[in-house]
């Protein structure tokens, strides 16, 4: 069960402390943010937010980090996770009794403040994951090139509406992507386009000349093209502009279904981030593990 005091007893400056990490570490970069706030989706999307997402490989396991769906997930976030976990640990009461699934969760919400987003009372009382399988991600995760139908049945699946896929998808408000994940929209797209008809011609420009034809792959680009660190609403009206890098982005605007919600938040920052708040928190609550399927992992990259 989880509630928002849940440590109040055994540590109740848990939320100070892990804030007070998240706003040094974003101090010194500002990738902790996207990284923390993908890194919170991954997890919750495969198993439950368990912090199953942070375990590392063994000679014996194949964990989900290294599932290729995984390997792009940049090192700030698990980072953040890792130090919070120590200022916790340095203090005797709060050592070992904070699991990682909740750091990761009250570090998202931080890293969302940092951006300029909205603030909200973030619900406690996970237990980490007692597995974590590469295996296990296959199929979990959205990809890039998802339409309407695929992504309302992925976040269906962890009792999501079609309004909260489309408020965390304006996690894209944020963060960089790589140029790998593009090239299909903006090279040969289909036997009559050579570009992707959806996309908005002088931001297909912009993009071909960020990732030409043989750049590097791994070249990152902002997902956002006009606000790329802050958290805001810019994400909808970019859409309805054709500025959406994905097609799992672009889909949201040209989709009948998706599209009035999309015109609504691009119109409502106010009602954007109720909805975001509100989609963030049943995230949160997605495959909770308790003390009968869980722990309190010591060390949030290995199990007990
Ligand atoms: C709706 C379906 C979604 C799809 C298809 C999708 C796909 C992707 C892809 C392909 C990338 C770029 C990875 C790379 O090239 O390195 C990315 C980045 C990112 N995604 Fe999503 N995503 C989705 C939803 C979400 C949600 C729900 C969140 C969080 C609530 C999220 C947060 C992020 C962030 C913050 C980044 C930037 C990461 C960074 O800068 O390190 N995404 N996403
Ligand atoms: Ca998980
Ligand atoms: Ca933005």
């Amino acid at each position: 069960q989880l509630k928002t005091n849940f440590y109040g007893n055994s540590c109740p400056n848990v939320e100070q402390i892990v804030r007070t990490v998240v706003q040094q570490k974003v101090k010194q970069t500002f990738v902790t943010i996207p990284a923390t706030l993908r890194l919170f989706f991954h997890d919750c999307f495969v198993n439950g937010c368990d912090a199953s997402v942070m375990i590392q490989s063994t000679p014996t396991n194949k964990a989900e980090k290294d599932h290729p769906d995984n390997v792009s997930l940049a090192g700030d976030g698990f980072d953040v996770v890792i130090k919070a976990k120590k200022a916790l640990d340095a203090i005797p009461s709060c050592r070992n009794k904070i699991s990682c699934a909740d750091i990761l969760t009250l570090a998202t919400r931080d890293v969302v403040v940092a951006a300029g987003g909205p603030s909200y009372p973030v619900e406690l009382g996970r237990f980490d994951g007692l597995v974590s399988t590469a295996a296990s991600v296959t199929g979990n995760l959205p990809g890039p090139n998802d339409k309407v139908t695929e992504l309302n049945k992925l976040f269906a699946k962890n009792k999501l509406t079609q309004e909260d896929m489309i408020a965390l998808s304006a996690a894209h408000t944020l963060g960089f992507a790589h140029c790998g994940k593009v090239f299909n929209r903006i090279y040969n797209f289909n036997r009559t386009h050579s570009v992707d008809p959806t996309l908005n011609k002088a931001y297909a420009k912009e993009l071909q000349l960020a990732c030409p034809k043989k750049v590097d792959p791994r070249i990152a680009i902002n997902m956002d093209p006009t606000t790329p660190r802050k958290f805001d609403n810019l994400y909808f009206k970019n859409l309805q502009q054709g500025k959406g890098l994905f097609t799992s982005d672009q889909v949201l605007f040209t989709d009948g279904r998706s599209r009035p919600t999309v015109d609504a938040w691009a119109k409502n920052s106010v009602a954007f981030n109720k909805a975001f708040v509100t989609a963030m928190t049943k995230l949160g609550r997605v495959g909770v593990k308790t003390r009968r399927n869980g722990n309190i992992r010591r060390d949030c990259g290995v199990f007990n």
